[in-house]
This record gives C-alpha cells, structure tokens and sequence, in this order.
C-alpha cells in the first residue's frame, strides 16, 4: 500500500466499526415460550430485585440513575434449557461474524421493565478493573423480549448506538418473542417504560443471555 492509500484506508477502518453487527430475529421461540416465560415472572415476582451496576472495582451497585429495574438471578428451570438448545441451533455467531467459542459459558438475567424503567447507554463487557468479577469474558448479548398480550407499556425500546458516539443509533422495538443479538461491547440502552398503574404481570420483559469465553 502507497503512503497516499493510508487516509482512505482508514476511513475505510472508522466507518466499518462504528455500525456493530446486529441480528434481530421475530417469532424465536414461539408464542408458547413467550407465555411460559411471562408466566413464570409472574409467578416469581418477588424475587425480582433491584438491578444492580457493575464499575470498575465494584462487583455490584445499586445506582438507580444508570439503571432502574427489576431482575431475577434464580433458576430458570427447563425455560434456560429450551432457550439455550434454540440458540445453539441458530448460528448466531457466523450472523454477528464472531468467531464462536468451544464450550461456552452462558449467563442468563430474567429483567422486568416497569413504569419510569430505563437503562442509560453502556456496554455489557467487562475490562481490566473488573473483568475478574464475572469469571468469563461476554463475547455475545441476547436479549429476548416477552410481554403478556394486551400489556400497557410504551417505550422501552432497545437502542444500538455506533461506536465513538458515530453512525445512527438503530431503534428495536421490545416485540414479543424477539431476539436480538449484537456483540457486548456495541454500546445500547434501554429507552424508559411508561405503564402508569400496571400490574408486574404486564411488565416489559426481557431475558439477556450472554455468551462468553471462560477466563483462563
Ligand atoms: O432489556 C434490554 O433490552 C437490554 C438489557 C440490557 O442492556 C442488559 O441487561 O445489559
Ligand atoms: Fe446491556
């Protein structure tokens, strides 16, 4: 390459990163899931917590200006095991152009979006200062949405902005039995949920399975 090539070059550079790859795939798991699913929030509604943050040198903060709402870290049950055995057939690293991962690990959160819920712009990696809290490194985000039918929320959407604050942020609506997958370090939030009044059972929910390199 001629030293005149290099600005071209790297423009070329800047603009291929600052979209991140992005798969969204409707009617994933099928209408049955996505019931059995907003069932069994329901059903294990008081054991959703507050959502917590992770910062460097801080494994988990309560910080309700970054973030606000509700989140299950129990057992799934068969519902993780159903999800993860559609996943593995879906070739969803070959459709973000990672390279996949020889047995990896999976984290899921069952999350519930509520009136006034939101979760400001950030990404869902972790590096140097905390990167030992999680025991893996995320290579790949899932965030699969259910609702009950009739539930009244608006907002909520999902956001992917570019990398360096470049390209137009893409907005995803939280369609019931919707995946959408993206790499963990593409930068995204969560727009807020108005629901004045709605029972939990109506919530915006939300399970996020990572994918992800064991550390070493
Ligand atoms: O609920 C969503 O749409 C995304 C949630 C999220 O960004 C996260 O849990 O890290
Ligand atoms: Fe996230």
């Amino acid at each position: 390459m001629s030293h005149s090539d290099e600005p071209e070059a790297a423009s070329k550079v800047k603009s291929a990163i600052a979209e991140v790859p992005l798969h969204v795939a409707d009617g994933f798991m099928g209408a049955n899931f996505a019931a059995d699913l907003c069932s069994f929030a329901a059903a294990n509604e008081a054991e959703f917590k507050r959502a917590v943050v992770t910062r460097p040198n801080v494994a988990r903060e309560l910080d309700l200006a970054t973030r606000r709402s509700f989140t299950f870290e129990g057992d799934l049950g068969e519902l993780g095991e159903r999800f993860l055995e559609r996943v593995r057939g879906a070739g969803l690293f070959e459709k973000l152009a990672i390279e996949p991962v020889e047995n990896p690990h999976h984290e899921f959160l069952l999350s519930a979006h509520r009136d006034d819920d939101f979760f400001t712009p950030h990404t869902d990696i972790t590096v140097s200062d905390n990167r030992s809290f999680l025991g893996y490194d995320r290579l790949v985000t899932l965030t699969y949405y259910a609702h009950v039918p009739g539930a009244r929320f608006a907002g909520g959407e999902l956001v992917m902005h570019g990398l360096f604050g470049r390209g137009e942020p893409r907005v995803i609506e939280p369609a019931n039995d919707r995946l959408v997958a993206f790499p963990s370090f593409a930068p995204h939030e969560v727009r807020k949920v108005a629901q004045p009044g709605a029972p939990f059972a109506e919530a915006r929910f939300a399970l996020t399975c990572w994918i992800g390199r064991k550390l070493a």
